[in-house]
């Protein structure tokens, strides 16, 4: 397939959810098979020299990509959920997002110790998801090993969250 300009499919929206906010909504580019695929291998060129053995991902914009690369590389995935969703005994976090306050849950016996792990999501925009993410896994005695995005949302500096991860992006905002 030709190189497909992947901004072109990522719709923006101002002020939403709420004012001064630009929201990127990844719909257009899932609605059309040929640009989802095209992201997903390109984002498997990006992380193909990584080592790693586990996908961590947190719904519901992270699985859409996460199990489809999982599949894709033959690696175990992790789902971290919103609270009370897990049933088994959980680690949980709290943390700040773009747009307010949210909590994270994970099975504790999701990591084994020393397992090396990512983290792929949609957007990485200010990086408190992902922080809260690696401490989850640290918790759990796993070692986070880096981050894949879709988009980064450079503005917000989501870098400066996350200085001893390597982080890979397809496209920047
Ligand atoms: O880098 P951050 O500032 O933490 O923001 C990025 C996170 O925000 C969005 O999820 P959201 O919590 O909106 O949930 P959703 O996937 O269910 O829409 C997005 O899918 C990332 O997980
Ligand atoms: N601006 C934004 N657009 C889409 N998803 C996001 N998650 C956090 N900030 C976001």
């Amino acid at each position: 397939m030709e190189t497909v300009e992947i901004k072109k499919w990522i719709r923006d929206i101002p002020d939403f959810p709420e004012k001064g906010v630009i929201f990127r909504d990844i719909t257009p580019l899932l609605k059309n098979p040929e640009v989802f695929k095209y992201s997903l291998n390109k984002i498997v060129e990006l992380i193909k020299d990584w080592d790693f053995d586990c996908i961590v991902s947190p719904e519901s914009r992270g699985f859409i990509f996460a199990t489809p690369l999982a599949y894709i590389m033959d690696k175990e995935f992790v789902p971290i959920r919103k609270p009370g969703k897990l049933p088994y005994k959980t680690y949980s976090i709290s943390y700040e997002l773009e747009y307010g306050q949210t909590s994270l849950e994970m099975h504790a016996d999701a990591i084994e110790k020393g397992e090396k792990v990512i983290v792929v999501d949609d957007v990485l925009a200010t990086g408190g998801t992902t922080k809260a993410i690696k401490e989850l896994i640290e918790r759990a005695g796993g070692e986070t090993v880096g981050v894949v995005c879709l988009a980064e949302l450079t503005y917000l500096n989501p870098r400066e969250n996350l200085k001893d991860l390597e982080i890979a992006s397809l496209i920047r905002y």
